[in-house]
């Protein structure tokens, strides 16, 4: 088995997340179910799919705030059972728990007392920049600035590895211009890896390098965008029986197929990188990663795209 902190070949640093087989089974049913992937150390990830899809879940696991049914998972190939990790990563939770009666400024002292490698520099930076007084009270504040506070706390942290539950909701343009810019600072500075569970897609596009699409517990697409989005394409073309042309479809994968009167739009993809699609009577473009994410989530019977860079050694050595 390889060392998750050896170089990888292109000079990155191993990975930083691997999950192997996970599941979480509650009462009603499985959240997650046989999720398997690695992500590598220093990507800013995306953590995509519908309400209910499971990412949640997925996260609180990588927290250990959710005791996985099924499967292994480990952050820098340290298992999320072994309390070593906590050193690790931050955590920023949907509903950004903090102490209610402490002022900004305790929530700082009690993040530079729980953690070594506190940056006070940077987290004051955060507070500040938002204009927060310092000696508020955290139960006073709006919600975009408490978020701004949960936010300096987990910068503070200096964590190899930042998660983020829909960090963004609640703040206005300008803060979420503001600090999704820091976190593409700080991940490029410290070489931090960032999962960030969002629905607002636009977003993703402009800031995340890899992507984890999950529906209905199930992993459905892993990789790198730039290998994901290169490998579909769209196509428009008439159609008589809603169906795509023979010759096109024997071409390719179908992930999405919608229909408007007499003609087609389809979401397809290559399975071999660069073959091309065979010319007819149909337009191609290459899609953006909203309309791929679209796709994945319209379509949940499309075949699960996993890339090889994402896939953890199991399936490489098996294929
Ligand atoms: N504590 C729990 N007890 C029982 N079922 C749960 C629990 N937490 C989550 N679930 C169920 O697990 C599934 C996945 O939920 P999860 O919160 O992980 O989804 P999500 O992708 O984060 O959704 P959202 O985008 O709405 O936040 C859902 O069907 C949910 O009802």
């Amino acid at each position: 088995m390889s060392d998750p902190t050896e170089q990888g070949a292109d000079g990155s640093g191993g990975w930083a997340v691997e999950a192997r087989g996970l599941g979480k089974k509650y009462r009603r049913g499985w959240a997650l179910r046989d999720v398997s992937f690695r992500v590598p150390a220093g990507r800013i990830c995306a953590l995509v799919g519908p309400n209910g899809a499971g990412k949640s879940t997925f996260l609180g696991s990588a927290t250990r705030l959710v005791r996985p049914t099924a499967g292994t998972l480990e952050l820098f190939g340290v298992p999320v059972t072994d309390p070593a990790v906590l050193s690790r990563f931050a955590f920023l939770a949907q509903d950004k728990p903090l102490y209610k009666r402490f002022s900004v400024a305790d929530t700082l002292r009690m993040g530079r007392e729980l953690n070594p490698d506190w940056d006070q520099a940077a987290a004051e930076r955060i507070v500040r920049s938002g204009d927060i007084d310092r000696n508020a009270k955290i139960g006073t504040l709006s919600g975009g600035q408490r978020t701004r506070v949960a936010f300096a706390l987990a910068f503070g942290k200096r964590p190899q590895l930042l998660m983020l539950d829909e960090p963004m909701a609640d703040l206005d343009p300008l803060a979420r211009h503001e600090l999704s810019g820091l976190l593409l600072a700080e991940a490029a500075e410290h070489g931090t890896t960032v999962i960030m569970a969002s629905h607002v897609l636009p977003e993703l596009e402009d800031m995340c390098d890899f992507l984890l699409v999950l529906t209905g517990g199930r992993l459905r697409m892993a990789g790198d965008t730039d290998a994901l989005l290169p490998a579909h394409t769209l196509v428009t073309g008439a159609t008589q029986d809603g169906a795509l042309p023979r010759e096109l479809a024997a071409a390719c994968t179908v992930v999405e197929n919608r229909v408007s009167g007499r003609q087609f739009t389809a979401l397809v993809r290559t399975e071999t990188p660069g073959a091309r699609l065979p010319a007819g009577p149909w337009e191609t473009a290459p899609p953006g990663l909203e309309d791929v994410l679209l796709g994945y989530l319209r379509a949940t019977d499309a075949p699960p795209l996993i890339t090889a860079a994402a896939r953890p050694e199991t399936h490489l050595e098996a294929a």
